[in-house]
């Protein structure tokens, strides 16, 4: 046995005995002892997040389960968890696992094999293929508590990157009642300490024995060789055979213990003649005049990186670039191992002109009654009114708008109703070259936006079924603070920068000029949410949230094109209510909106029920004969918004009923949303935030300002 392998049964031992009397050792062996349950060195990447994990590390894009593979690699990396089964082991170059799926609580709470697993499909077939590969997998080890059960450590940090491995053996065995999985790894450099063995454990051997290999027999009954995983016993592996999991000299009399050699023996590779040596931690670039503008907006602009001084993961949360700070965390993020470090990567730079982000405009306007519908696969029309008339691409089912040329010229005003009474309409109000380019109008604000500084960043989502995921676009709120979403630390009108008010006051005109004809009270808008967008950013569906909003939100778009869908929101549109995996509910109080599914039936049904014809119960018994919770609903409106375009969204309907998203084009792109908060939901301090009143000469009177 060499040294390696006695450290590593010292380990297991301790493993065993964590409680045993420590109290009691001499000064010497319990400072040994102290020092065994300490890590020698720091990871060479740790996150206290997993999306910052997750958007940092290349081949571990995994924010749910343990692995993560690519459909032509197989498995690239994995995680180490509290859950990772009952005969799973942790040295300091050797790693035994279950595989994943089919795994599911026990009515104690306990994690227990449901059903039989197989290699044929899933993250199971992708590890069996970096087996056959010798894909480099890496690994991530996960410390929720104090101490990581596996390794019997603390660990620095919640996650931990430990280093590439090699599978070296995948095999079946009975876990519990059913045929489950298991996995060995070794770690391909065996020629340097790792940094999670033991403080003030040997060095690793510098000449190693590379041809001891486990016994192997073979079994009679099927004529499969397996070799001995386990201490003083054997079994044949062949899940197929009638003697699989069949111990020869009967089942073992004590617990399974890994066979020293199963544990102690290596493989040497050639590293150079693996597949491919993939990149442990991306290190931060180095940023020039060159290629500044693919870390700023393109390519790579959401990419991770490591801070070369603490190895933080350093997703980018910064308009103005990367930042090692401790403002990425937001209450109740975790707040230990904050370490202030200063490092940056700054990205700022002259503003991109607004020709680089639409392309040039063919023409000046068309006429407007000379619309051609545009066939599958044109590009998106950029660059202001003509060409949007001569391409409007409605979705299909989608409905086509009222145009209104004289309302808001020389905007041109397309006016979306909603079917079914007291919604709410949407209109999208099309600017052109001339309004863009008007004095401090949108083509001066585009610019004016990248050279201020706003304060952008992205956000922690409230609500996220990850916790520490982040907005995909990076925002920042004037006025009362809008928490719906995001906790957004507001800033109050009296403290930003007038051109940000020129954007809110042509808000101010269009919402004034559409809540005027609805007749509806005008409630001004006090809070101000400023979206950017870069490549790869987007807005999934979601609602502005009724409960806290007034009637009207009104969007401007500056620069980049994107595409604005709506819909009915799925509980409404099909009647029952879906979270998560649950089974569905009726939908309480179900207004069957027109347009919904089975939308005659259910409006049958809900006009004998409140007639009295139908009893509560006779009701609910009706509906759930005929509602399936099959699909979401399609979007009834799509519009293409492009640079100086507004969105009015007017009626609490559209909030309550409807969802929207954005899908930008890839270009920069900023979208500046205003909306009146109710006071009631804010707290009284803040109340001053969102008063502002706009000075003379600057309101906007939909030809320019006046000045
Ligand atoms: O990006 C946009 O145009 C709209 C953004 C939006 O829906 C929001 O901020 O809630
Ligand atoms: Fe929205």
């Amino acid at each position: 046995m060499d040294s390696a392998t006695s450290t590593k049964n010292a380990l297991l031992k301790r493993k065993g005995n964590d409680e045993d009397g420590q109290n009691d050792l001499p000064k010497k062996q319990k400072a040994e002892s102290e020092d065994e349950s300490k890590c020698a060195g720091e990871p060479p990447a740790w996150a206290q997040t997993r999306p910052d994990l997750c958007e940092t590390i290349a081949w571990f894009r995994q924010y749910r389960s343990g692995i993560y593979s690519s459909k032509d690699k197989g498995c690239l990396g994995l995680l180490i968890d509290e859950c990772c089964g009952g005969r799973s082991y942790v040295d300091e170059e050797i790693i035994i696992i279950r595989l994943s799926g089919g795994y599911g609580k026990d009515s104690k709470g306990n994690l227990v094999l449901k059903q039989n697993q197989t290699l044929g499909s899933g993250s199971n077939a992708s590890v069996k293929k970096s087996l056959l590969n010798h894909q480099p997998v890496g690994v991530i080890i996960d410390d929720v508590g104090d101490r990581n059960k596996e390794i019997g450590r603390t660990l620095p940090h919640r996650y931990n990157v430990m280093d590439f491995f090699l599978i070296t053996h995948v095999w079946p065995e009975i876990i519990g009642a059913f045929v489950g999985y298991m996995m060995r790894l070794q770690k391909i450099d065996l020629t340097s300490k790792s940094w999670w063995a033991a403080k003030g454990s040997p060095e690793p051997p510098a000449s190693r024995d590379f041809h001891t290999r486990p016994e192997c027999m073979i079994c009679h009954a099927c004529g499969h060789e397996s070799c001995r995983v386990f201490k003083g016993v054997w079994a044949c592996l062949n899940e197929d055979c009638p003697l699989f999991w069949e111990f020869i000299n009967g089942p073992p009399t004590t617990e399974l213990e890994y066979d020293p050699v199963f544990l102690s023996h290596r493989f040497f590779w050639d590293i150079t003649n693996l597949p491919e040596s993939p990149t442990l931690v991306p290190l931060p670039p180095v940023v020039t005049d060159d290629n500044r503008l693919g870390f700023r907006v393109g390519d790579q602009a959401r990419r991770g990186f490591i801070c070369p001084n603490c190895r933080k993961c350093l997703p980018r949360v910064f308009w103005k670039g990367w930042s090692c700070t401790v403002q990425h965390y937001v209450p109740p993020q975790p707040q230990g191992n904050e370490l202030g470090c200063p490092f940056t990567v700054n990205v700022e730079g002259p503003a991109i002109p607004i020709e680089d982000v639409i392309a040039p405009p063919d023409s000046l306007p068309e006429p407007l009654g000379r619309r051609k519908i545009s066939g599958k696969g044109t590009t998106m029309p950029r660059g202001g009114l003509g060409s949007f008339y001569n391409q409007p691409r409605f979705a299909p089912n989608a409905s086509e708008p009222d145009i209104d040329r004289v309302s808001m010229a020389p905007y041109v005003r397309l006016r979306y109703p909603i079917a079914g009474g007291n919604i709410g309409t949407v209109d999208h109000i099309v600017s052109n070259l001339a309004i863009n380019a008007k004095d401090r109008g949108p083509n001066y604000l585009f610019q004016r936006f990248q050279e201020l500084d706003l304060g952008l960043r992205r956000e922690r989502l409230t609500h996220a079924p990850v916790k520490g995921l982040m907005t995909g676009h990076f925002l920042v709120n004037i006025g009362l603070p809008y928490k719906f979403v995001v906790s957004t630390q507001s800033k109050s009108f009296s403290d930003t920068h007038q051109d940000v008010l020129v954007a809110y006051s042509r808000l101010v005109w269009a919402t004034e000029k559409i809540v005027a004809e609805s007749k509806m009270k005008y409630q001004k808008p006090s809070e101000l949410l400023l979206v950017c967008y870069v490549t790869d950013m987007d807005m999934g569906y979601h609602d502005d949230g009724e409960n806290v909003l007034g009637p009207t939100v009104a969007t401007l778009s500056l620069g980049s094109s994107s595409t604005m869908f709506l819909r009915m929101k799925r509980k409404y549109f099909v009647g029952l209510r879906q979270s998560n995996n649950s089974a569905p509910t009726l939908t309480k109080d179900d207004p069957v909106l027109q347009g919904c599914q089975n939308y005659d039936h259910r409006k049958a049904l809900k006009d004998r029920h409140s007639q009295g014809l139908l009893t509560d119960s006779e009701y609910d018994e009706e509906r759930w004969k005929i509602l399936k919770s099959t699909e979401d609903a399609p979007p009834i409106i799509k519009m293409e918004l492009h640079h100086g375009h507004m969105v009015v969204m007017n009626g609490e309907g559209l909030q309550k009923y409807y969802e929207h998203k954005v899908v930008p084009d890839g270009g920069l792109r900023f979208a500046v949303t205003a909306r009146h908060i109710k006071e009631d939901t804010v707290k009284a301090d803040d109340t001053w935030m969102g008063q502002y009143k706009l000075p003379s000469g600057q309101a906007y009177n939909g030809e320019s300002l006046f000045v």
